[in-house]
């Protein structure tokens, strides 16, 4: 990792003054995936100095086009500020991106910061059994990447009022027919999702052209299976009375048959492809954050060059 300055909890807070940022416990919890604990230290410590961090580059990116389109004496557009979030499934993905997004929001009230996943981009369940790619669930084969490629460019473009992309339930696992989610010329907008900083087969756009600033999210193996496990194991309790669930059937079998089940699920989907595929990925972001248990961040890694 020659190529990243490595910064541990207390010298990454005291790269920018304490401002103590208010985030009540409920506001937390809203944002919690399934109700864990998130600690308010890591708020005070980790995120002041990355909202910070961020809003540096927002400004420098800004600024460059300003200028940028006085040199080409054409009007100014506002291209939205992208970041893209990556990481293992059941890492903490989605509840980093949501949580950036709150305290961007709360700090930075004239920003419009958007938040989104690109779960959507998956194939339906149709089409994944129809190719036989069921197993392949989150694989890069998986996705349609020509999709998710025309879609970033157009939200890049900040020309577009309104674009599209179709919305992924993990209550129903599968693409919810005929909704879709909304891109509204954002400030920033914040991508999170296991395939974000994948290379394509050659000839596709790369999607991380389209980034201004990635992070990705970093464990040891084991721990992320415990967490894989904690959240199917909320599920099971959560969903025993919610039939449209897709897990309801599941949830009200033996546990033993449904915990045996999600730890296979773990074993062959998710960690052959957080080796093959997504871990291979880590040293082309930006920054990296580094959990140890209870999912505190003991280590920050930034790409110095
Ligand atoms: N900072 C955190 N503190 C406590 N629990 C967390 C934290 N981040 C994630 N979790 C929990 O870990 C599990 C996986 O997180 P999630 O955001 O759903 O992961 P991903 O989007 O990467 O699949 C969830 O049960 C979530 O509540
Ligand atoms: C849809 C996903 C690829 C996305 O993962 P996540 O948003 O949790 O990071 C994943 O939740 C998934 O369905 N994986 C397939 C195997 C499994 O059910 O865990």
């Amino acid at each position: 990792m020659q190529n990243y300055t490595e910064f541990n909890r207390q010298e990454w807070a005291k790269l920018t003054p304490h401002v103590k940022l208010q985030v009540t416990d409920e506001e937390l919890a809203q944002v919690k995936s399934l109700g864990d604990e998130l600690d308010v230290k890591d708020v005070d410590e980790i995120y002041e100095t990355l909202l910070n961090y961020i809003h540096l580059a927002y400004s420098f990116k800004k600024e460059a086009s300003a200028k940028r389109a006085r040199f080409l004496h054409i009007d100014p557009i506002v291209h939205p500020y992208i970041i893209g979030i990556s990481g293992s499934v059941a890492v903490g993905k989605s509840t980093t991106a949501r949580l950036l997004q709150l305290l961007l929001t709360r700090y930075f009230p004239d920003l419009k910061t958007q938040m989104m996943t690109t779960d959507g981009f998956i194939y339906p369940n149709s089409i994944l059994e129809q190719r036989g790619l069921m197993p392949r669930k989150g694989f890069p084969e998986s996705y349609n990447m020509q999709m998710l490629s025309d879609f970033l460019r157009d939200v890049a473009s900040g020309k577009k009022a309104d674009v599209v992309y179709p919305l992924y339930s993990q209550e129903l696992s599968d693409i919810v027919p005929g909704k879709y989610g909304h891109i509204e010329q954002p400030d920033i907008l914040i991508i999170e999702g296991i395939n974000t900083l994948q290379l394509p087969e050659s000839g596709q756009v790369v999607t991380s052209d389209f980034f201004d600033f990635s992070i990705y999210i970093d464990a040891d193996e084991d721990l992320i299976e415990e967490w894989y496990m904690q959240r199917f194991k909320k599920i099971m309790k959560l969903k025993k009375n919610d039939p449209s669930n897709f897990y309801y059937k599941l949830a009200n079998g033996p546990l033993d048959v449904a915990e045996r089940l999600a730890e296979e699920t773990w074993q062959m989907v998710d960690l052959v492809n957080l080796r093959q595929y997504i871990a291979p990925t880590k040293q082309r972001a930006n920054l990296i954050l580094h959990k140890v248990e209870g999912h505190l961040i003991d280590k920050i890694y930034l790409r110095c060059y």
